[in-house]
């Protein structure tokens, strides 16, 4: 028997066919009978901006927990995609006075923070899969660049999620509507996934690698740790259930994967989580690496994600006409098409 049983609504065959010009088609009729659709959470609107013109160009959404991170991440695009800003402008924050999400717009790529957690996380969901509709961009596709706890995977390795799972170990995330349980399955895409892990380099001084995620409510009790204010379990108990996941396959664990999952696929966009491992929870519970290795940490989801962009646009000879001829770091990029060349 299916695990998403009557309530679940997965894509039909005949509903894949709805999204062949590569549009976003939105599953909520009411939109389109309103006269705007104010996107609150952006500090955006369908009739107080003009989406397309803005957004239509959209090809690539990022998002990850932290405004700074997403700030980083904008700016370190820009100079791999060697894409200029117009003469006299520089680098806004066009959500800033929703004062909740920070999102930064370079050319096709979209850098959001989405917050901690599911309810943060799904907010911003419904709002950019919106959003993507309004602008009428073309097979955006959304990724999640984050950090995680690994479960016998050291702290610096990158992961790429071929399955999120919730803390039942469904493939699947729960949803509560009308005070009804709806179970939606929370499917990534595994080619996108293997495209990824492909574009890893054997000269990275890290280890990147594919495997199941665990996606938590909560970061202490929730992930099981022991230094939390509550723990009503014993170190044995903590360890045996790290043991068991690591058993299922599960190599690391965060707390968005599977809401992420379900609304990308309930939406038609193709989706990728990424998340760099803070600690090996094999090893204990307190995230303590000094500062500026986790910050070089977290640049390592994010040159991975770049290497994709850079590969997709380059496919589609998109990539010089965004720097109006000039490519900032051409030696760079053929290094990483000959890798990935190399994968493949
Ligand atoms: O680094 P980000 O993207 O915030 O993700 C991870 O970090 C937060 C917990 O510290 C959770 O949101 C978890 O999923
Ligand atoms: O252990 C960790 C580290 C980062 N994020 C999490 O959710 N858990």
């Amino acid at each position: 028997m299916s695990l998403f049983g009557g309530n679940s609504h997965s894509i039909s065959e005949e509903e894949i066919d709805e999204y062949s010009d590569g549009t976003v088609k939105l599953r909520n009729s009411n939109i389109e009978l309103m006269d705007q659709d104010i996107l609150y959470h952006l500090a955006l609107g369908s009739e107080s901006h003009d989406l397309h013109e803005m957004f239509g160009d959209v090809k690539f959404v990022c998002m990850g927990g932290t405004p700074k991170r997403m700030e980083n991440f904008a700016h370190f695009i820009m100079g791999e995609i060697g894409y200029k800003l117009p003469a006299g402008t520089k680098l806004e924050d066009i959500s800033a006075y929703s004062y909740r999400y920070s999102m930064y717009k370079v050319g096709p790529v979209l850098c959001v923070s989405h917050g901690m957690g599911t309810p943060s996380v799904s907010i911003l969901l419904h709002e950019l899969i919106k959003l993507m509709y309004h602008a009428k961009c073309q097979d955006p596709i959304f990724i999640r660049i984050g950090t995680c706890g690994g479960v016998g995977v050291e702290g610096g390795t990158v992961i790429i999620t071929e399955e999120a799972l919730d803390s039942h170990m469904r493939n699947a995330h729960e949803f509560t509507i009308l005070g009804k349980t709806v179970l939606r399955p929370a499917k990534l895409d595994k080619k996108l996934a293997r495209e990824l892990k492909a574009l890893a380099s054997e000269d990275d001084p890290y280890d990147t690698i594919i495997g199941k995620t665990l996606c938590t409510n909560d970061f202490y009790e929730g992930q099981g740790r022991l230094d939390g204010a509550f723990c009503e379990f014993t170190e044995t108990d903590k360890m045996e259930y790290l043991e068991m996941l690591s058993s299922k396959g599960v190599v690391n664990i965060e707390m968005e994967s599977t809401i992420f999952a379900a609304l990308t696929y309930h939406a038609g966009i193709k989706a990728a989580v990424v998340c760099v491992a803070l600690l090996n929870r094999l090893n204990g519970d307190q995230v303590n690496a000094p500062k500026e290795v986790m910050h070089e940490w977290q640049n390592r989801p994010q040159t991975l994600i770049s290497r994709y962009i850079c590969k997709t646009l380059a496919q589609k000879g998109q990539l010089k006409s965004l720097s109006r001829g000039s490519i900032k770091s051409p030696r760079r990029f053929k290094l990483v098409q000959q890798e990935s060349q190399a994968h493949e």
